[in-house]
């Protein structure tokens, strides 16, 4: 007998999208991830995609992870991969106020497009390697991803500190979603209903707390 309901689901396809102002640390963060290597170097990106399997509290699921443009020359293309995403990254580097200005525009921009409040976010502070250039302090980040009902973990893709895991929790924030989602759409046909009619219900019901992972 398998010991959890799902070890017999097929595993589940995610499409996580990266964003952040230019030079922040998403594509180095996004190699450290999924190739284990470093960057040293800095090459704006105009856009890549990876696909990599993780497993994720015994559970196997596939991500499309896209590394997006910071640079503003390339953000046209954001309303695009905004709508096609189910989990979102939001990276600024701790050694730079400016960049964490710049997530409150892209958060703004996510939610007016999914047209959802709750959609699977996580905060990522990157460049926390760079302790003596800090210009973000820990706990103004923190108020804001309290504000927001997000998470939020300071990470290096230098030192590859909390990378792992700033993935693997917007996977668990999506299995959640997803499992509530199917969970629910079972009991309406149960019941006779139409599942679309309760979206609104069933988000509010996901809402979580925060949670900050310090290094
Ligand atoms: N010290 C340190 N440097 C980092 C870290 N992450 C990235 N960098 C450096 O920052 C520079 C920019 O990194 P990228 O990953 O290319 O930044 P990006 O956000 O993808 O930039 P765009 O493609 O322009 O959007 C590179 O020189 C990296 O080596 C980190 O955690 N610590």
């Amino acid at each position: 007998m398998p010991s959890s309901r799902y070890a017999y689901q097929p595993s589940r396809e995610f499409h996580v999208v990266v964003l952040g102002a230019g030079g922040v640390g998403k594509s180095c963060l996004t190699a450290q991830f999924v190739h284990n290597e470093w960057i040293e170097s800095y090459d704006p990106t105009i856009e890549d995609s990876y696909r990599t399997q993780v497993s994720v509290d015994g559970r196997q699921v596939m991500l499309e992870i896209l590394d997006t443009a910071g640079t503003e020359q390339f953000v046209a293309m954001r309303d695009l991969y905004m709508k096609t995403g189910q989990g979102f990254l939001l990276v600024f580097s701790i050694t730079s106020r400016a960049s964490l200005q710049e997530l409150v525009t892209l958060r703004d921009e996510i939610i007016r497009i999914k047209d959802d409040e709750n959609i699977p976010i996580v905060i990522v502070g990157n460049k926390a390697d760079l302790v003596d250039q800090r210009q973000v302090d820990r706990a103004k980040a923190f108020s804001i991803s309290q504000r927001w009902q997000a998470p939020y973990y300071e990470a290096s893709a230098r030192t590859r500190t909390n990378v792992d895991e700033v993935f693997v929790d917007l996977c668990r924030q999506m299995l959640r979603r997803d499992d509530a989602q199917e969970h629910s759409q079972d009991s309406y046909y149960d019941k006779g209903e139409d599942p679309s009619s309760s979206r609104r219900r069933r988000k509010r019901k996901q809402k979580q707390g925060p949670r900050c992972a310090i290094l």
